[in-house]
């Protein structure tokens, strides 16, 4: 999540009644000026349009991605530019719209590849220091830009050019253009794309090992919020038919567009035009009242409308629409899985087949500390194997690297696939396209997502259609004894709930292989008995299982065999019974008082 605090922004979700009032809003925007006829009237709705385009198109990255951009005008500012540059070389002006979009997106991914691994209010700073350049940039390239002087847009009439006598065309393209990144939005919200930008906003290490490339998902976002924040860019280029660098590659600029999204309600389709229609047509009436009185008022407005909101409504003014969520946390108490059997099924007869997995002398430090040391071990087909072993003896870290998460300075890890061998996958998300899901020792549960939303996230893995894997969610949330609670958001589940949450989005994935990470962790003894009869059945469906655990009952009574590991170390390895007696086992972990309770 980011460091920054945004207000929290909101998952996919049903139509709910903001979206509902401001749809009945839309033909308004259009329709009022007609009617009025008045010119400034017209100037005030085609702002409206613009800004609620340009806030609509930001909230792709800052509320879908939740990265806070603060250098959006870079796009704007080469929307206007390309079709200004173009229009005296005889270029119509939506050629050139579409030209500036495409540089736009491609100046948005240079920009993203190195931000996108700053976190908070680095990314923050890093966009406004881009920002800064170009504008920088654009000032000295006085012969492309007239510099500080700026450009002319030739004035040359009629739909080709897009300029016009009247106001009325105007209107119609900047409605358009708001019509256009609202239905961008709104298709994004429920489709696979929009689902996985949330995932990856709210936990990108649990995106990840759903298979989820966050990366190249935020790469995505910023190509097509440049892109369409560019458009807007052109149009309004021509509408004023004056370019210059300070106005087009504006910081003031930029925090204005991202404002209006704050205000109305980031992460949501209808918030950015919310924000819109409650500020400028405040800032413009106080603007034409007061302006020669007071200069700069309107920054004024902007401000104490930012603190009331903040204050009064913090999810936005999207949030006064809001219905309150449906189910509550007493709703959420386990229902038993209806699909796993009250007892361990001693009827089948499991086949421990070939190695599926294999790590063969890893090797990791961190600093001084070598927390992993010449670490080798093999997961067979259909096996449960127990990694066991005291407080930092390295085995989460050994996790971390059989799922990609960390790279081991030396050894390797190979996963066999069926058709192609063993590979060797280096990144999180090819860990999960080579069917190894992973669970995390401190729940990652995608908090402002429901429960079936959070299942869905790793049933887009293998159904990218959200019918498909909204189908595969609903089964595995079943399975996994989260039927009722499929439609509370996930942050109000008890610990038990989130732990089998953690299970049901890696199973909705249908790994062939899962690492479980002390699932059993905290649980009360009626959990960790419903837990053990989870990990069984998943069993017997014939995944492979690695699991690290402290619950000895739990490794007890599932493991094939077991691992143990003493400062980074494998100190001892066989079947359960035999481990839990070995002398340097008990020294090291077990303790004599576990061999006689055991022994009694
Ligand atoms: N990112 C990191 N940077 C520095 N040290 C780390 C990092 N991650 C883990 N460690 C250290 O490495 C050692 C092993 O940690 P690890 O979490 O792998 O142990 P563990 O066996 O899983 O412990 P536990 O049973 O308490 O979860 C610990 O001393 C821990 O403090």
């Amino acid at each position: 999540m980011s460091d920054l605090a945004l207000p929290a922004a909101r998952a996919p979700r049903r139509p709910d009644r903001g979206l509902v009032a401001a749809l009945a809003l839309l033909p308004l925007i259009f329709l009022v000026p007609l009617l009025i006829g008045d010119d400034f009237v017209f100037h005030v709705f085609i702002t409206i349009c613009l800004y609620g385009a340009l806030a609509t198109a930001w909230n792709i990255v800052g509320g879908f991605a939740g990265q806070l951009s603060l250098g959006h005008a870079i796009f704007y500012g080469i929307g206007a530019y390309t079709a200004g540059l173009l229009v005296p070389l005889g270029v119509s002006p939506w050629l050139g719209m579409l030209g500036g979009a495409a540089i736009s997106a491609m100046v948005g991914v240079a920009i993203g590849l190195p931000c996108f691994r700053l976190r908070g209010p680095f990314f923050a700073l890093a966009t406004i220091a881009f920002l800064q350049v170009i504008r920088l940039l654009a000032l000295h390239f006085t012969g492309l830009t007239g510099g500080a002087v700026g450009l002319m847009v030739p004035l040359q009439t009629g739909w080709e050019w897009m300029i016009f006598f009247e106001r009325w065309p105007s209107l119609l393209i900047a409605f358009g253009l708001l019509l256009l990144t609202l239905g961008v939005t709104a298709w994004l919200r429920h489709a696979r794309f929009g689902y996985y930008l949330v995932a990856t906003r709210e936990r990108e290490p649990a995106a990840a090992a759903a298979g989820v490339d966050t990366l190249r998902v935020r790469l995505y976002a910023v190509a097509l919020s440049a892109a369409l924040t560019s458009m807007v860019g052109t149009f309004h280029g021509m509408y004023l038919t004056f370019i210059e660098p300070e106005a087009m590659f504006s910081l003031a600029f930029s925090v204005q567009i991202a404002m209006f999204a704050l205000i109305g309600g980031i992460g949501t389709v209808m918030g950015p035009l919310l924000g819109t229609l409650l500020v400028v047509p405040l800032t413009e009436l106080a603007r034409g009242w007061l302006g020669a009185s007071a200069l700069g008022l309107h920054g004024f407005v902007y401000g104490t409308v930012l603190v009331l909101i903040v204050l009064f409504v913090p999810d936005g003014l999207v949030g006064l629409f809001r219905r309150a969520p449906k189910g509550s946390a007493d709703a959420a108490e386990p229902a038993a899985p209806a699909t796993v059997p009250a007892t361990a099924r001693e009827d089948i007869r499991r086949e421990i087949g070939e190695p599926i997995l294999v790590a063969e002398h890893l090797h990791k430090h961190f600093g001084g500390l070598a927390v992993t040391q010449d670490v080798s071990l093999s997961l067979r087909q259909g096996e449960v194997l127990g990694i066991i072993g005291p407080n930092g003896a390295g085995k989460t870290t050994l996790f971390n690297q059989l799922s990609g998460f960390l790279a081991p300075e030396s050894g390797i890890v190979r996963i066999r696939v069926e058709g192609e061998g063993f590979i060797r996958p280096a990144t999180p998300h090819a860990f999960a396209r080579a069917g190894v899901g992973r669970t995390f020792q401190i729940v990652q549960p995608f908090a402002a997502m429901t429960v079936l939303e959070n299942i869905m996230i790793g049933a887009f893995h293998h159904h990218p259609g959200r019918a498909a894997a909204r189908e595969k969610a609903l089964e595995t949330a079943h399975r996994m004894g989260l039927w009722a609670q499929r439609d509370v958001e996930a942050r109000s589940l008890t610990i038990g709930g989130l732990k089998r949450l953690e299970i049901a989005r890696v199973m909705a994935m249908e790994p062939r292989i899962l690492l479980l990470d002390e699932v059993m962790a905290g649980l009360n003894q009626t959990d960790v008995q419903r837990a053990i009869r989870l990990v069984e059945s998943i069993r017997d469906s014939g995944v492979s299982i690695i699991a690290i655990e402290h619950v000895m009952q739990a490794i007890m009574a599932l493991s094939d065999r077991v691992v143990v590991l003493n400062s980074g170390r494998v100190i001892a390895e066989g079947r359960p019974q035999e481990v839990v007696r070995d002398p340097v086992v008990v020294e090291a972990y077990l303790g004599e008082d576990f061999v006689h309770a055991h022994s009694a």
